[in-house]
């Protein structure tokens, strides 16, 4: 599939800085910040709410299908906790964000998480389930793990990120 821009998916645990990292680069280069959660909620691609886990059941087909236009014109950066479900020809860069154990229970404890879904988000960190998923679902040097801890750790990841761009834009142009 031709883009005239990429698609990037920014995924890892809950916490781990998807929403800072993809608002902070959709400033800096202009690609569509595609919040999965605001559009799994706004256009209802869900079949309810799991009280336990505080989360949408996500009926995946639906969500493929209202973000497929966008994926397909390009300049994207898809932000969830989940990756598998994208098709691999719409992406270009899947970044899986990770934090260590105790600066991502200090972010989930301060968003008062029950017990059960805190429980969960940090033994999925330390278990690298993104990552493996990352890695499973997509070729493996598109895939790139960078640490979010701090904020010079997020400038230096978004730098990263726009190298990365300016060079696929050069290696794509007509
Ligand atoms: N690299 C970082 N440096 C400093 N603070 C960070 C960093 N990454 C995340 N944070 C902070 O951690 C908290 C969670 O970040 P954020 O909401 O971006 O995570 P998320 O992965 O998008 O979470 P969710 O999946 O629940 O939407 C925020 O308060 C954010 O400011």
């Amino acid at each position: 599939m031709s883009r005239s821009l990429p698609n990037i998916i920014i995924t890892g645990t809950p916490g781990t800085g998807k929403t800072s990292h993809s608002e902070l680069l959709a400033e800096r280069t202009g690609l569509r910040h595609i919040s999965v959660n605001k559009v799994v909620k706004d256009k209802e691609c869900h079949e309810g709410w799991d009280d336990e886990f505080q989360s949408w059941i996500v009926d995946e087909d639906k969500l493929l299908d209202a973000i497929e236009e966008d994926a397909k014109q390009g300049g994207c950066i898809i932000d969830w906790h989940a990756c598998d479900l994208f098709p691999k020809s719409w992406i270009d860069l899947v970044v899986v964000l990770r934090a260590d154990t105790a600066t991502l229970y200090d972010r989930l404890k301060a968003r008062k998480y029950s017990e059960a879904k805190l429980q969960e988000n940090m033994d999925s960190e330390i278990m690298e389930v993104l990552l493996q998923e990352a890695k499973e679902s997509y070729d493996e040097e598109i895939v790139v793990e960078l640490q979010s801890v701090d904020t010079d750790g997020m400038e230096s990841n978004i730098e990263r990120i726009e190298q990365w761009l300016d060079q696929w834009k050069k290696n794509n142009a007509s």
